[in-house]
C-alpha cells in the first residue's frame, strides 16, 4: 500500500531493494525492451523514407507509396513511445518506493540512537547529509535502472543493425565511443571526490544556519553577531565554490565526451559514400547510408551518455557508503499502549554521574497508583537527575520496581510503556498543536489542553488546534510550550510519570486547577512531580525533600516539623505568593 511502512530484511544490502521491487523491474524490463528495440524502427524508417523520396524524384514510386510508408512509420512509433511512457512511469515508481523504503529504514535507525551518540555526531549535519544520501543513492539507482534499457539495450540493438549493413565500417567508426569511456572512468575518482566535498561543505552550511537562528537572540544580546555573520560568511563561501566545483565536473565533461564519441562520423560519410558509389566495402543504396548514419549518431550519442551514467552510480556509491552504516533494522516495536496501573518500589537507590561523586544516595520510598510524590529541595539537589534516573540513560546502583520488574532488566520499548517523562525541554515537534499531543495516536487532543488549560488560547490563536507551533514551538509562548508539553505527557499515560518543573511558566491560580485536573487523569499513575514550587505540597501523598546528596523521604506536615530548611522555604513562598528557590 501506498506510504505503508513496511519492515526491510537486510536493508544494508542494495540488492535488497532491487529484489523487493521485483514485479515493478518486470514490468519495467519488458516495456523497456519492446522500448528500446523498436528505436530501431526510428532509422530503419528514416532510411526508407529517403529512400522513397528519392525514386519519387526519379519515378519509379508516386506520392501515395510514401504516404503509406510515413502512416506505418507514425503508427510503429506511437507503440514505441507507449512503451517509453510505461517505463518510464514504472522506474518513477520504483525509485520513489525505494526512496520511502530507504528513508523509513533510515528514520527508524537514527530514532533508535542514544541522544549523546547523535550530539556528538552533530545531528543536523548527519541528518541533512543522510537524507540527501539516500536522494542521490535512489537517483543513481533510478539511472542505472534506466540506462540498463535506453543505453545497454538500445545500444546492442543498434550495434547488431550497424554489423548487418557493414561490420568493417562499424568497426572503424565505434573506435570512439570506447575512448570517451576511458576519459569518464579516468575522471570518475574526481567527480566523486568533488560531490563529496559539495555535500561536506553544505551539511556545514546548515548547520551553521541552523544556529544562527536558533541562537540569534544570544548573538544579539551578546554582541556576537558580526563574529557570527564573518563565520557565516566563511560557511557560504566555501559551500559556493565546492559546489560549482562539483557540478563543473559533474556536468561541463558531457559535451566532451558526445564531441569524442560522434568522431566516428567522419568515417561513415567518407567510407559510407563509397558504399552508395559501389567503390566500397559493400554495397549500398541511398536508404542504407542513411540508416547507417542516422544509427551511428544515435548509437553515439547513448554512448557519451553511459559515461554520464558510471559517473552518477559512482555518486550513488559514494553517498550509499556514508548511508550503509544507519541501514540497519531495530527490533520492531511492540505495540506497548500504556502498561496496567502498578506499584512503584525504590530501595537503595544511588546514582553519580561518570567519574563524579554521588548525587543522592539510598533513597527509597514506594507507591502506588494515584499518588503524587513531590521532590524537592535546593538548586541543584538532583531533582532532574533523579527524574533521568527512570530514563534508564545511565546506570543506577540499587533498585527500581514497577509493578515488580526492575527498571534495568526492561528493554526500551518496555520502559516506555511503563515511564511517562515531560522534562525541562518541551521538544516540540514541527506541527501544530494537536499533532504534537497525539504523536500520530487517535485521540480528543482538546480534552488534553482543558486539562491543562489552554484551551481558551488555543481558540484564539489563527487556526486553533491546527495552529502550526513551528520549529521547536518557536511561535508559541515558553507557558504555552510546557503547557502542551504536558498535555501530550497526560494523553500518553503511563504507570510511572515524571513531571519536571510542570508549573514553572504558569502562576499559582492556573497551577492549582492544572493539579487537580492532573489528578484525575493520572489517578492510575504514580506521579512524581519535580519542583521549587511548594503551594501544593501539602495535598501530595509524599515529599522528598533532596538536600547534599541525602533524601529525606516524609509528608509535608512531617518535614514542616522536622526539616527547618523545607519550613522555611515554604513559609517564604507562601508569604510571597509565588515561588522563591532555596
Ligand atoms: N549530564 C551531567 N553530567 C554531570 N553532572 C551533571 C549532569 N547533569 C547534572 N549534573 C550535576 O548533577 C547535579 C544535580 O543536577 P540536577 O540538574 O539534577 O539538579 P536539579 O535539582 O534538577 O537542578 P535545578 O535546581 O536547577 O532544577 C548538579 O551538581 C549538576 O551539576
Amino acid at each position: 500500500m501506498e506510504g505503508e511502512s513496511r519492515r526491510i530484511e537486510k536493508p544494508e544490502r542494495i540488492a535488497t531493494y532491487f529484489h523487493m521491487e521485483k514485479w515493478t523491474l518486470a514490468v519495467i524490463t519488458v516495456a523497456g525492451i519492446f522500448y528500446n528495440v523498436g528505436m530501431t524502427a526510428g532509422p530503419w524508417f528514416e532510411g526508407q523514407l529517403a529512400q522513397r523520396l528519392c525514386d519519387i524524384i526519379l519515378g519509379k514510386k508516386v506520392f501515395a507509396d510514401m504516404v503509406g510508408l510515413a502512416l506505418l512509420y507514425v503508427a510503429v512509433i506511437l507503440v514505441v513511445q507507449t512503451m517509453r511512457y510505461m517505463k518510464r512511469l514504472f522506474v518513477r515508481r520504483f525509485a520513489n518506493h525505494i526512496n520511502r523504503d530507504m528513508k523509513q529504514v533510515l528514520y527508524r535507525s537514527l530514532v533508535h540512537k542514544k541522544k549523546e551518540e547523535l550530539e556528538k555526531e552533530s545531528a543536523g549535519a548527519m541528518m541533512t547529509r543522510a537524507i540527501s544520501d539516500v536522494d542521490v543513492c535512489v537517483e543513481g539507482m533510478r539511472k542505472f535502472t534506466t540506462e540498463i534499457f535506453d543505453t545497454g539495450v538500445v545500444m546492442a540493438a543498434y550495434l547488431v543493425m550497424l554489423f548487418i549493413y557493414d561490420w568493417r565500417l562499424t568497426l572503424l567508426s565505434m573506435c570512439f565511443p570506447p575512448a570517451a569511456y576511458f576519459i569518464a572512468e579516468k575522471l570518475k575518482k574526481t567527480v566523486s571526490r568533488c560531490a563529496a566535498a559539495g555535500k561536506e561543505s553544505a551539511g556545514r552550511l546548515n548547520e551553521a544556519t541552523l544556529d544562527r537562528v536558533e541562537n540569534a537572540l544570544t548573538y544579539r544580546v551578546y554582541g556576537q553577531d558580526e563574529n557570527r555573520n564573518a563565520d557565516y560568511e566563511i560557511c557560504l563561501a566555501d559551500y559556493e565554490k565546492k559546489a560549482v566545483s562539483a557540478n563543473i565536473w559533474e556536468n561541463a565533461m558531457q559535451p566532451l565526451y558526445q564531441i569524442i564519441s560522434m568522431m566516428g562520423a567522419v568515417f561513415i560519410l567518407w567510407f559510407g559514400g563509397k558504399n552508395v558509389l559501389g567503390s566500397g566495402w559493400t554495397a549500398w543504396d541511398i536508404a542504407a547510408f542513411t540508416t547507417f548514419l542516422s544509427c551511428f549518431t544515435k548509437l553515439a550519442a547513448k554512448s557519451s551518455k553511459a559515461a554520464k551514467l558510471f559517473n552518477s552510480v559512482q555518486k550513488a556509491q559514494v553517498s550509499w557508503k556514508r548511508i550503509q552504516p544507519f541501514m540497519q533494522e531495530e527490533e520492531p516495536e511492540q505495540d506497548i499502549t500504556a502498561g496496567k496501573p502498578a506499584s512503584l518500589v525504590v530501595s537503595g537507590l544511588s546514582f553519580s554521574y561518570q567519574g563524579g561523586p554521588p548525587v543522592f544516595q539510598e533513597v527509597s520510598f514506594s507507591a502506588g497508583p494515584g499518588e503524587i510524590i513531590g521532590v524537592t529541595g535546593p538548586v541543584a539537589c538532583g531533582k532532574s537527575t533523579l527524574g533521568r534516573v527512570f530514563l534508564q540513560e545511565s546506570a543506577y546502583q540499587g533498585s527500581i520496581r514497577i509493578g515488580g520488574r526492575e527498571l534495568a532488566g526492561m528493554t526500551q520499548e518496555e520502559l516506555s510503556g511503563m515511564v511517562g517523562y515531560m522534562g525541562h525541554q518541551p521538544e516540540l515537534i514541527s506541527a501544530d498543536i494537536e499533532e504534537n499531543i497525539l504523536l500520530g495516536d487517535e485521540g480528543n487532543a482538546l480534552k488534553y489542553l482543558r486539562a491543562v488549560r489552554m484551551e481558551e488560547e488555543t481558540a484564539k490563536m489563527p487556526d486553533g488546534i491546527h495552529t502550526l507551533v513551528g520549529n521547536g514551538g518557536v511561535r508559541l509562548s515558553g507557558g504555552q510550550q510546557a503547557r502542551i508539553a504536558l498535555a501530550r505527557t497526560l494523553c500518553h499515560r503511563k504507570p510511572v510519570m515524571i513531571l519536571d518543573d510542570p508549573f514553572s511558566a504558569v502562576d499559582t491560580e492556573t497551577e492549582k486547577e492544572i493539579m487537580k485536573n492532573l489528578r484525575e487523569l493520572a489517578r492510575d499513575s504514580v506521579v512524581l512531580l519535580l519542583t521549587h514550587r511548594l503551594a501544593l505540597f501539602p495535598e501530595l501523598n509524599q515529599v522528598l525533600w533532596m538536600s547534599d546528596g541525602r533524601v529525606t523521604v516524609s509528608c509535608h506536615e512531617e518535614l514542616m516539623r522536622t526539616n527547618a530548611d523545607y519550613a522555611d522555604l515554604y513559609r517564604m513562598q507562601e508569604k510571597g505568593g509565588g515561588h522563591h528557590e532555596a
